[in-house]
């Protein structure tokens, strides 16, 4: 282990290792938590209760968690002077599996976002966020109960690479400079007032997220993995993102996987009855049909025809949106749960889709669903399945009692409103 600085590990507990590819996790694990800025103090306080009482619950003291607190975002700067301590990239390095709160990112201006920070340096390349609906949920679409999706979000490239350059600067004049005098670009509308950024999209960074949706579609008995760009538009980013991932199918899954790209090649070549017999043979032969949809038509598909959609992978500015609008589907991002992935090296941050809702920051208000959700999928990742489903199940018959926090009950009739901690107590009496 490295030598820490500022803060250390506890003193009990054990590392998860990664041994040939798979997890090893030990009765006592050390797992890393981030608290997190605004309202992440109070959600992460109630989130780990109910961690503990499942874990309790579920192996009666033979396993226990032993948490280690690590720091990032305001309190990390008030403590240590720093934003992201390089203890804190440390330690989820080295303890591989760990879960934050969410972290505050100022707009147009101060430091980059600490959320993307850790998905760069550890290269968690996977933001996966599941989308189903709890039955009582409150939405606002007729029949919720037919969105069940998983986002694979790309989450290592994109425009969130962050490479930008402020308008009037040095910088972004060099740069304006250098496309029309070099590259010939004519286009830039007011190259004197215009700001610039860059969208850096790989065959490497799609080919490694579209695995990651295809293997688990297989894993997990799902029925298609669809690709969602704007590769209309952004032909050699987005579009090259759909046709990467199409190649990858076929190169990679030729047996497991049928795709709208050999629809169309058969289709060209013998007719559209043809095509739809392939198809139609592939479903029947349970193999995974990979589709593409273009992003304006996917968000208008998922609120007229959600049950088309399952497994979804997309680069990471549309996952960001994407996540938020389906969230907002089954109930909003209060219990929309999300985990960043290296599956290569086993890296792991779970954390909530949400933000830090600063309004609402020391109220003991919101819902912490979203967390303990993200704690959940943990769970499943450290293979305590028991735990992950307990936990599940007293969501679901909090909801059932209408024992909810602020977001729902105001959406529920006759629902009784709890603060942040009294829903973790019903969701632990539920365990
Ligand atoms: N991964 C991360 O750490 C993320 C961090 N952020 C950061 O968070 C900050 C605030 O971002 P903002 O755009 O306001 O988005 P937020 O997600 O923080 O909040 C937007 C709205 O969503 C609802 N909401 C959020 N969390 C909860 C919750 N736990 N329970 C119930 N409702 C909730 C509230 O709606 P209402 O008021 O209608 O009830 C809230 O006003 C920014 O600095 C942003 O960069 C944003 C997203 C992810
Ligand atoms: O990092 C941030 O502040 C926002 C990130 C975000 O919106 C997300 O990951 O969904
Ligand atoms: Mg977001």
């Amino acid at each position: 282990m490295a030598q820490l600085q500022k803060f250390q590990p506890p003193t009990s507990g054990d590392p998860i290792t990664l041994q040939n590819g798979k997890l090893n996790v030990p009765d006592n694990p050390i797992i890393p938590f981030i608290e997190g800025d605004g309202t992440g103090p109070d959600i992460w306080r109630a989130s780990q209760r109910v961690f503990d009482a499942a874990v309790e619950k579920a192996y009666g003291g033979k396993r226990k968690i032993a948490w280690y607190e690590v720091f990032a975002g305001e309190k990390a700067f008030n403590q240590f002077g720093e934003w992201l301590p390089a203890d804190t990239l440390t330690a989820l390095s080295e303890y591989i599996v760990s879960i934050k709160g969410p972290l505050t990112t100022p707009v147009g201006g101060g430091i980059r976002s600490l959320n993307v920070a850790l998905r760069q340096e550890l290269d968690l390349y996977v933001c996966q966020r599941p989308v189903r609906y709890f039955n009582g949920v409150p939405s606002p679409v007729k029949r919720p109960e037919l969105i069940d999706m998983v986002i694979f979000r790309e989450n290592s490239e994109d425009i969130y690479a962050g490479i930008e350059w402020q308008e009037g600067s040095e910088e972004v004049k060099k740069v304006i400079s250098f496309l029309q005098n070099e590259m010939g670009v004519k286009k830039i509308r007011f190259p004197e007032t215009s700001g610039i950024g860059i969208k850096p999209v790989s065959k490497e960074g799609t080919e490694r997220l579209v695995r990651a949706a295809i293997e688990y579609a297989l894993n997990h008995g799902r029925k298609s993995v669809t690709l969602v760009h704007k590769g209309n538009i952004m032909k050699f980013t987005e579009g090259a993102f759909k046709n990467w991932g199409y190649e990858l199918a076929e190169r990679e899954y030729a047996e497991k996987t049928f795709t709208w790209a050999e629809y169309d090649r058969i289709k060209a070549d013998k007719g559209q009855a043809e095509a739809d017999a392939a198809q139609k043979a592939a479903e029947a032969a349970g193999k995974i049909i990979v589709k593409d949809v273009i992003a304006d038509a996917f968000l208008q598909q998922i609120l007229t025809r959600p049950a088309e959609y399952d497994v979804i992978a997309t680069l990471n500015l549309n996952g960001d949106y994407i996540s938020d609008a389906l969230a907002a589907q089954v109930g909003g991002i209060g219990i929309a749960p999300g985990a960043n992935i290296n599956y290569v090296t086993g890296h792991s941050v779970f954390e909530a889709t949400h933000g830090t809702a600063p309004k609402y920051a020391g109220l003991d208000k919101v819902n912490p669903g979203s967390v303990i959700l993200s704690g959940v999928m943990m769970f499943e990742f450290m293979g305590w399945q028991e735990v992950a489903d307990n936990i599940t199940a007293a969501i679901e018959k909090a909801i059932t009692q209408k024992k909810v926090t602020y977001d729902f009950a105001r959406l529920m009739d006759g629902a009784t409103e709890l603060k942040t901690s009294e829903f973790a107590d019903v969701i632990i009496e539920n365990l």
